[in-house]
């Protein structure tokens, strides 16, 4: 983590669909430079507090902040340039080459200008990171879901923006790739928010955690203090123990409750 002051921020986000409210009233701020993951069960509302964050659906109230300006306000290719999102599908039946799809990762930079030496110097040093240069001449709608899960994060750190949004990166990944893009969110000097699934990789590599359950936080804050054995229960309906790590980050250990 660096720096002070807010890289993003949901400040009482809502929305609603078909009469109901899937985000109620969602606040968090992130630091720059922190890696914060978004938990919650599946359909609590990640991926719409993800889109929100990332202008791509307009609140029915409240406010998604990027770098203090209201993200609503602000033109697509401004927010493009300032933040990429990884999302958890994309289209397969894509006619294009593997390096093209990375090299999508810079229209906001360069428009419809010629690549220059620095785009191509992007685009290689992001498929490099996410270990898919070999792949560069491959047909996207070839490739495995793992495969083009690590070429769609790499068109994402080819565009070079503070903030970066994904939702559920690890999908698909085997768990050499899952650990090293672990690493590399972690460690990575931009803004990160993620949607994950995994709790025992959120707890060793997040700086913070939202817990969100049916739309709402429930908890937010360090790994220690929101994957606490009475939250995992009432929210995933888990049974945890929870160790501190020589880190001083928790270890879990999840069983199933009995089902209601
Ligand atoms: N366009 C929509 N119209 C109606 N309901 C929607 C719409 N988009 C999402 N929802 C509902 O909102 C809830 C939250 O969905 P969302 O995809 O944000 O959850 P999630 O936490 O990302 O889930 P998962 O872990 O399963 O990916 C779900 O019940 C979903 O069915």
């Amino acid at each position: 983590m660096r720096g002070p002051g807010i890289a993003c921020a949901a400040r009482s986000l809502e929305w609603a669909a078909s009469g109901r409210t899937v985000v109620d009233d969602v606040s968090f701020d992130v630091p720059p430079g922190c890696f914060t993951g978004l938990i919650g069960p599946n359909g609590s509302g990640k991926s719409t507090v993800l889109r929100l964050l990332a202008g791509l659906r307009r609140p029915t109230s409240g406010h998604a902040l990027l770098d203090g300006s209201d993200v609503a306000a602000l033109k697509r290719r401004e927010v493009a340039r300032r933040l990429a999102f990884v999302a958890q599908e994309t289209a397969s039946d894509v006619d294009t080459t593997v390096s093209e799809v990375v090299m999508l990762g810079r229209a906001p930079h360069r428009g419809r200008s010629a690549t220059t030496d620095e785009d191509v110097r992007a685009v290689g040093q992001a498929m490099a990171a996410m270990e898919v240069t070999a792949l560069a001449e491959r047909s996207w709608a070839g490739l495995s879901g793992g495969e083009r899960q690590r070429v769609n994060i790499a068109r994402a750190l080819a565009q070079q923006t503070p903030v970066v949004l994904l939702d559920e990166p690890t999908n698909h990944l085997d768990i050499s790739h899952r650990l090293g893009l672990m690493e590399l969110l972690s460690r990575t000097d931009a803004t990160v928010v993620a949607a994950l699934h995994e709790l025992d990789l959120a707890a060793r590599y997040c700086d913070r955690l939202v817990l969100l359950d049916a739309g709402r936080v429930v908890a937010a804050g360090p790994p220690a203090t929101v994957l606490t054995p009475r939250l995992l229960e009432q929210v995933y309906r888990v049974r945890a123990t929870v160790h501190p790590g020589p880190d001083g980050r928790p270890d879990l250990r999840l069983s199933p409750l009995p089902r209601r």
